[in-house]
Parts: structure tokens; C-alpha cells; sequence
């Protein structure tokens, strides 16, 4: 066979494994073919297509990793730490990492904490491929109810806040803002609720659409609904402003908002 041919198969055969991994990491967990799942859990059939889930389900996904990155990186101060409080599959940590890279920052370290044994295995995987002085980044099998937080500026809590027992917000954000050095902050998304139920079902509505939108049936949306029920709540905006206002933080603000959806910045002062 002429080498030329050769080279074409072999190209053919690499494109149809990509595909083939594609499709593995498809987020199929709430299909009808699959077992009615309860209540909604990080197992392992959850962490191997998580980064799938999250694109589909979490409006603007990229956009506010890449702004929560940017924030992290203006506040960052040299020698201290970040935190990245249910890290899930790194994928925050790997845009860190080469955006402190990026600007030549090389005394840091970052902790990514997470419940979940196959999240972390994902995440180490994924920061893997990226080169870094290993001793500078720490990924935990942790409640981060009870790891401490030290020496930090920067403490990113991505969608992580909405799965915590609202009993336990308070006493973790307070831990949060001790464990911040001064003009350091804490960056959250959420799923939120809005002041009045009307606006709140309307917003749903569209969030269902963007759902439907993103290639997920009547029956996942369902099955997904019922499982996160009493598993992810929700605060209404308003309030949770007011919670990290009475944790302590000087300066709250949304930096990103998209109907039920919202990200806030967090300011500790400085003395
Ligand atoms: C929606 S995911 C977070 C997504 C991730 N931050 C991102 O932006 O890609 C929520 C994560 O929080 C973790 N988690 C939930 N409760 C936790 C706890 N008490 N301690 C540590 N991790 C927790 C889950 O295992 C899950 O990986
Ligand atoms: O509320 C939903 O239906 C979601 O799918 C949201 C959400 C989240 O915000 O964390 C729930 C679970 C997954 O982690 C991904 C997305």
C-alpha cells in the first residue's frame, strides 16, 4: 500500500477514536436507558462525563470560569494560596494554572478540595497534561466543611455553595473569610431564586429552554429536576448577598448573571 494511503487511514482511524472518546464522556446519566437515579450524587458515572454536564447545564459555563480565572488572578497575591472549594474535574485549576503562568507567577499554591474520590482522580488527570512544579497545587479528597482554609487570597466556590446544608453556609463562609488575608476574596456561583415566584418560574422556563437547547430530552430534565430536589438549594439572591455581608465581607457585587444563575465577588477589606 502507498504510503500516502497509509497516512489517510490511519488519520480516518484517529478521527473516529476521538469521536468514539467524545461520545463516552456524553452526558447520558438521567436517559431513559439508564437506571431512575433518586437522588442526585458525584459518583463515578457522574465524574467521567461531568465536563459534558456542566457545559449543557450550567448557562455560560466557559464565559464564567474564564471571568472567575481573570478575578483570581487580579486579586492573587504572591505566596499566597488559592482555593478552589469543590473543585469537581480541575477544570478552574487548569485555567489558573496557565494563566499564572501566563504572567510569570511562580510562588503559588493552590488547594482544590473535593468530597468526591472520582472528581479528584478526574482532576489530577486533567492538570496532568499541564507542566507545573508538582509540590505547587494539591487536589484533596475533603469535606469542605471541615478543612481549614489558611494564607489565602483567593477562595473560589463554583456551584458548589447551592449543594451545602443551608444549616452550615454560615459557619463555612465565616471559616472562609478568616482564613482570607486582607484584600482577598471569595468568588461563588450558584443557582439562585429570584424575589418574587413569578419571575422565578419564568426564569426556570427559560433555563428548561436552554436545557432543551442544548440537546437534553422532556424525561432528562425531569429525572435531573427530581433527583437534585432537598440535594441542591437554592437561595434567593438577596439573601445570599446577605449571608456572606454578615459573614463579614465588606464588599459584595454580582459579577455574572444570567437568569437563575449568578456569581458574586466578595471582598475582605483591608485593615
Ligand atoms: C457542581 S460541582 C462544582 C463544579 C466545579 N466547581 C466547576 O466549576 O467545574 C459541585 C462539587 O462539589 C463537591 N462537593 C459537594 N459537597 C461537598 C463538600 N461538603 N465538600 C467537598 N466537596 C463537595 C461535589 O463532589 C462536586 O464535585
Ligand atoms: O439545576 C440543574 O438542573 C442543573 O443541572 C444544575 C447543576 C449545577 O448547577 O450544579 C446541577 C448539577 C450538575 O453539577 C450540573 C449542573
Amino acid at each position: 500500500m502507498k504510503i500516502h494511503k497509509l497516512l489517510y487511514l490511519y488519520l480516518m482511524l484517529e478521527k473516529f477514536l476521538e469521536k468514539v472518546l467524545v461520545l463516552s464522556r456524553k452526558d447520558k446519566v438521567f436517559e431513559d436507558t439508564n437506571p431512575i437515579v433518586r437522588a442526585f450524587e458525584f459518583n463515578e458515572n457522574v465524574a467521567h462525563v461531568f465536563d459534558d454536564m456542566a457545559q449543557r447545564s450550567i448557562p455560560h459555563y466557559r464565559d464564567v470560569q474564564s471571568m472567575a480565572a481573570t478575578l483570581a488572578l487580579t486579586f492573587y497575591q504572591e505566596g499566597s494560596r488559592i482555593y478552589d472549594l469543590g473543585c469537581s474535574t480541575g477544570t478552574t485549576i487548569a485555567l489558573l494554572l496557565n494563566g499564572l503562568k501566563d504572567h510569570n507567577l511562580s510562588n503559588y499554591y493552590i488547594k482544590g478540595i473535593d468530597s468526591s474520590a472520582p472528581m479528584c482522580r478526574e482532576a489530577i488527570e486533567k492538570i496532568s497534561s499541564i507542566d507545573y512544579e508538582k509540590d505547587r497545587i494539591l487536589i484533596e479528597e475533603g469535606d469542605i466543611l471541615e478543612e481549614p482554609i489558611e494564607n489565602a487570597s483567593v477562595v473560589i466556590m463554583n456551584y458548589t455553595l447551592q449543594f451545602i446544608d443551608p444549616l452550615k453556609r454560615e459557619n463555612l463562609i465565616k471559616k472562609i473569610y478568616r482564613g482570607l488575608n486582607h484584600n482577598g476574596i471569595l468568588l461563588v456561583s450558584d443557582k439562585t431564586l429570584q424575589s418574587h415566584t413569578d419571575i422565578s418560574r419564568i426564569f426556570v422556563d427559560n433555563y428548561y429552554n436552554l436545557k432543551r437547547k442544548n440537546g437534553y430530552s422532556e424525561l432528562e430534565i425531569s429525572r435531573k429536576r427530581e433527583a437534585l430536589e432537598n440535594v441542591l438549594i437554592p437561595y434567593p439572591i438577596r439573601e445570599e448577598e446577605e449571608l456572606f455581608r454578615i459573614c463579614g465581607f465588606e464588599a459584595v457585587d454580582l459579577f455574572y448573571s444570567w437568569y437563575n444563575f449568578s456569581s458574586f465577588i466578595c471582598l475582605k477589606k483591608g485593615q
